[in-house]
């Protein structure tokens, strides 16, 4: 049976506000999991406070501190109260007030003695401390947990580079200024990870398909808190579906942020593989000329057959561009498209993908990765393919069989691969494919650029404000909801 998770705390709240409001650790309700692990004796008195370094102790302190902080702070104290009691935005003034008195206090208590200085140093500490604890106990307050690929030296380069760990979708503020804890990391494999730390209270994972956090079916298992996934980009196949639908879990991620990117992306691939570009940029960097390595199987792309496996919104948008150039256009899909579509594509619909295959010079792959889709592309199928056939796969590595793909590019019956996906990702350092003759592949990046990354986390900023408020997000966004799966991934 699948046991359903409360979305959005409005109504959490709402359903026991009084409750909060005295014990603002719970939510009332007999299904809450914060009640349930403060019976297991994990309440707040001894929870930790988990930042990405360091972690402390978080309580609230007892009367005789209380009563020690009041005597060298009562701004504090009175804002604290304040705190406590007030609504959201003046909740948040008056941490800031808080946290400004604390400061303040320090500077002009005209210290001049250390074991002074050390006990204001404690208050402050301890203060501040529980400050954040109520930033993380307070009603609706969540732990969100981003993971996403680091930025380097390149974090800061350009301000609107969000989808790096360093830019995290540019939504701390937002987040932190709302009560919300925000983790954020790229350390995302194995079991001494970062992502390991917090997979027992995360409440939002954020993954994003370029740096994938494996949710595994054990990892959902332990993920106690979890209610809901975003994908911040397009295909969630890094979440064991099933399992999350099982969990009660929502899945969803941001879909149409970056057809364009990758309908672009996958112009370029084509051109290159069709026009043999990449032996001739080598030639350059290595200082030789050679025109006759690059010309004796260097095509004009007019005229071509190009066929795409899956044609929704990233397919079509692939077959508008290509229509210019005067191929032959195919598509395969689970639907036909409707004529007025296929009219403006001149596409034609391939019922039978076996029959489609061997007719292709090109073949792209436009498909989410599911049970249906995995290995679509084993020694088989890839045998009916044209000899020299140019295959362009983003959507996913696992579509592809690793070795057929590999044999297939050494023997000449593939002239030329291209794409972005790997399984698994980061592909290490001794995956076949990077060593396969005719490939043209690079890191996972075609629905990375710029645009996409501020598409998808203005996606992801909606949908996280719509789940604080109890709202629905865009239907087309779900991929599991309410233990179902979209149908696509059935
Ligand atoms: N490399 C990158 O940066 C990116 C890769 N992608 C990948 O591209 C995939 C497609 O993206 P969209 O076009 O936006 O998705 P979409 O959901 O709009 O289109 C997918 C199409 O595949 C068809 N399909 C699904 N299963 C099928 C099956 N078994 N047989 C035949 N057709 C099937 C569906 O009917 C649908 O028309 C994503 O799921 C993702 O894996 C998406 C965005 C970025």
């Amino acid at each position: 049976m699948v046991k359903k998770k409360t979305l959005g705390f409005a109504k959490h709240t709402n359903r026991a506000s009084e409750e909060l409001t005295r014990r603002p650790w719970r939510c009332g309700g007999g299904r809450c999991r914060g009640c349930r692990s403060r019976r297991r004796g994990a309440g707040p008195s001894t929870a930790r406070v988990e930042t990405s370094s360091v972690s402390i102790p978080a309580r609230i302190p007892s009367p005789i501190e209380q009563t020690q902080l009041e005597r060298a702070f009562p701004e504090l104290i009175s804002s604290l109260e304040f705190y406590k009691k007030e609504r959201e935005r003046e909740r948040e003034m008056a941490m800031k007030r808080a946290a400004t008195t604390t400061i303040q206090a320090l500077a002009s208590s005209g210290i001049s003695s250390s074991t002074r200085r050390l006990h204001c140093l404690r208050y402050a500490l301890c203060a501040l401390v529980s400050l954040h604890y109520i930033a993380q106990a307070s009603p609706g307050s969540k732990k969100i947990v981003g993971v996403f690929y680091r930025g380097n030296e390149y974090a800061s380069m350009n301000p609107n580079f969000v989808g790096c760990a360093e830019g995290a979708l540019g939504i701390r503020d937002w987040l932190e200024s709302k009560g919300h804890q925000y983790i954020v990391t790229d350390d995302k494999d194995g079991p001494d990870c970062e992502l390991e730390k917090h997979i027992h209270d995360m409440h939002v994972l954020i993954p994003t398909p370029f740096h994938p956090a494996y949710l595994t079916a054990e990892r959902i298992k332990r993920a106690k808190n979890l209610q809901l996934v975003v994908t911040a980009g397009i295909g969630s196949d890094h979440v064991d579906l099933k399992a999350a639908a099982a969990a009660g879990l929502t899945v969803a991620e941001v879909t149409g942020s970056n057809t364009v990117s990758v309908a672009e992306d996958q112009l370029m691939r084509i051109l290159i593989l069709t026009r043999n570009f990449l032996p001739g940029y080598r030639q350059v960097v290595n200082g030789e000329w050679n025109v006759a390595a690059i010309a004796y199987r260097a095509y004009d792309l007019e005229g071509k057959t190009v066929g795409t496996v899956g044609c929704g919104r990233i397919g079509r948008l692939l077959l508008q561009r290509l229509k210019p150039f005067n191929c032959n256009l195919l598509y395969h899909d689970r639907i036909k498209m409707d004529p007025e579509l296929e009219n403006q594509t001149g596409a034609k619909f391939e019922e039978d993908l076996d029959a489609m295959l061997p007719k292709c010079d090109v073949v792209v792959t436009n498909l989410p990765l599911t049970e249906k889709t995995k290995g679509m592309f084993d020694k088989d199928r890839i045998a009916k393919l044209k000899k020299g056939v140019l295959i362009v796969n983003n959507s996913r590595g696992a579509l592809m069989d690793t070795q057929a793909v590999v044999d297939a590019c050494s023997s000449g019956h593939i002239g030329g691969y291209s794409g972005d996906v790997w399984y698994p990702q980061p592909a290490p350092k001794d995956h076949p494919w990077r060593y396969m003759p005719n490939q043209a592949m690079t890191p996972h990046i075609s629905g990375t650029t710029i645009d996409a990354q501020l598409r998808y986390a203005a996606g992801v900023k909606d949908m996280l404000d719509r789940y604080f408020k109890g709202e629905e997000f865009p239907p087309q966004n779900y991929i599991v909801k309410e233990g179902e799966l979209a149908s696509q991934y059935r």
